[in-house]
């Protein structure tokens, strides 16, 4: 990893945006999560990295309550958006994943037009007044997530009849359409060719400006390369958490080290 200057990775004094406290989660005798603290700043790409079955997937899904759906999960602590807890029950779970987005592993467009998948969002969520207007989201969300020149002239045809990597631009694009105020992704890339791959590393670099970004990645080198924040997870517990340059460089626990050195995992 030479190549990347992790060194000059600098980490401004963005404000907390996410702030988890004593998380736990069980699925059903499981106990997946152990007492985890994080705090997730705004405008910043945080990565989770760690062996598999580590807990990675379970936190990044306790952000927006996605867990919810699983019937055997049990979820304690605290989780703070703004300094509101999520898990309150005044809050609407699809409300909050309007501003909470989510981009999964496999490329999952609806079984609809490329229009429509972008469209769905802004409509369910009255967040537009015109077909103007909404052609305009849908428009601006196509050129965010860098597909709007491969797919201008075909808005009707069905978002799965594109490539995998198209797919997965279009699902960024539909997950962007809500203007949320954080993106999680779960392993975004893990379906994706080297070319696809650069293309939304490139893209998560760009949405970083907008809002903050979660990702879930195998890749050590992915996380070097986009995130500027790290937390290592091991065992359903969280390692370390810090600057990517100094997680990579200068780890400060051996479990963190073994990992990233390749000794473990
Ligand atoms: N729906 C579920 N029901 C029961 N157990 C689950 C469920 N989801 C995850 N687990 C368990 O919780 C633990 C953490 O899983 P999780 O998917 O969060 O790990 P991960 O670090 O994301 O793994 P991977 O890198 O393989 O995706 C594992 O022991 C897993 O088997």
């Amino acid at each position: 990893m030479k190549d990347i200057q992790l060194e000059e990775r600098v980490v401004s004094d963005h404000k907390n945006k996410i702030t988890a406290r004593g998380v736990q989660v069980h699925y059903g005798t499981t106990h997946a999560l152990k007492d985890v603290d994080v705090d997730i700043l705004d405008h910043t790409v945080t990565a989770f990295i760690g062996p598999s079955g580590c807990g990675k997937s379970t936190f990044l899904r306790c952000l927006n309550r996605m867990n919810d759906t699983v019937a055997s999960a049990r979820i304690a602590g605290e989780i703070l958006l703004d300094g509101e807890n999520i898990y309150d029950r005044s809050v609407d779970p699809v409300q909050l994943r309007a501003k909470v987005g989510m981009v999964f592993q496999k490329p999952n467009p609806f079984p609809k037009s490329i229009y429509d998948n972008v469209a769905y969002g802004p409509k369910i969520h009255g967040l537009s007044t015109s077909k103007a207007e909404l052609d305009g989201i849908v428009e601006s969300c196509l050129r965010k997530a860098a597909l709007w020149n491969e797919v201008k002239d075909r808005l009707a045809s069905p978002g799965t009849g594109l490539s995998g990597g198209q797919q997965q631009r279009l699902c960024i694009a539909r997950a962007i359409a809500t203007s949320p105020e954080v993106l999680l992704m779960d392993e975004p890339c893990s379906a994706l060719d080297p070319i696809a791959t650069a293309q939304v590393e490139e893209l998560i670099d760009e949405l970083r400006s907008q809002f903050s970004v979660v990702i879930v990645t195998h890749s050590m080198q992915q996380a070097a390369r986009v995130s500027q924040r790290t937390a290592f997870f091991h065992l359903g517990n969280l390692v370390e958490y810090g600057e990517t340059g100094q997680i990579f460089t200068s780890p400060k626990d051996p479990r963190t080290e073994s990992y990233i050195s390749g000794r473990i995992g």
